[in-house]
């Protein structure tokens, strides 16, 4: 039981740290205390702070998402996976875009460094469709509508590759659960408490209808960073998905 929020963390809830500091990021580490147990280091803070904000969180005892959405030849995506699991990382971002050979050379990476440290192997998850795209601004890109086809494609091609999950929004979380079943990650962000703006995020949900539908982690930012208490946000939020 957490003295802050008064009420116990969940693995499912990870926390985005999209701040620009290190400094920044431990005031909302501090702040949240034993109520969070996931975060989620993404390029922001990553290119700001560097690998510290990773081993920083791991000294705390928290689980680390390193989210750099890696997309590039399979060759630089092996050795580059390599690199960042070293460090320690539970869960790592690749594009799903980067192909079948991009995806496997991510998982041959992510084992590389695990042999070599002797710690579990980091799950690799694929990006499928950004949670930003609404139906417009997909099509505008030359993408095929409706979106949800383009994700349970990507979707089934990561299944097949041999990575851990997914990331998508969380409407699409109960057909990719059919298509790709247990244990497959399922990881949404795209979430939105009722007391949340949207703000750039397109294809949304609730916290418990995202897990209602099947997602096996939900990624929240600024409703909890931006929120004028964000232990308080927190404290709804894992109300909210215990029906308390
Ligand atoms: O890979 C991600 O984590 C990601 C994928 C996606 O499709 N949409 C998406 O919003 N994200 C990340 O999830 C977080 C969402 O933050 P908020 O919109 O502030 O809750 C950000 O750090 C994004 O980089």
């Amino acid at each position: 039981m957490n003295n802050k929020t008064g009420i116990a963390a969940d693995d499912r809830i990870i926390i985005a740290l999209d701040v620009n500091s290190f400094d920044k990021m431990k005031n909302i580490v501090d702040m949240l205390g034993d109520s969070v147990s996931f975060y989620k280091v993404g390029m922001e803070l990553f290119y700001s702070a560097g690998s510290q904000a990773v081993t920083y969180l791991k000294e705390k005892g928290k689980h680390v998402f390193l989210d750099l959405k890696l997309h590039d030849i399979p060759n630089t995506v092996e050795h580059s996976i390599a690199a960042v699991a070293r460090l320690g990382a539970d869960l790592i971002t690749v594009h799903a875009a980067g192909g079948r050979g991009m995806m496997e050379a991510a998982v041959r990476g992510a084992s590389e460094a695990a042999k070599e440290s002797g710690r579990p192997r980091p799950k690799i998850l694929a990006v499928t469709v950004l949670t930003s795209f609404d139906d417009k601004g997909w099509a505008e890109t030359g993408g095929q509508l409706p979106i949800l086809n383009h994700v349970l494609r990507l979707a089934k091609l990561a299944h097949e590759s041999g990575v851990d999950g997914v990331v998508a929004s969380p409407r699409e979380a109960t057909a990719i659960r059919e298509i790709c079943g247990e244990p497959f990650e399922i990881v949404t962000p795209g979430i939105r408490p009722s007391f949340a703006q949207s703000n750039d995020q397109k294809r949304i949900a609730t916290p418990s209808r995202a897990l209602q539908d099947g997602a096996s982690r939900l990624v929240i930012g600024r409703p909890v960073t931006k929120a004028e208490n964000p232990q308080k946000a927190v404290s709804l939020i894992l109300k909210e998905i215990r029906g308390e």
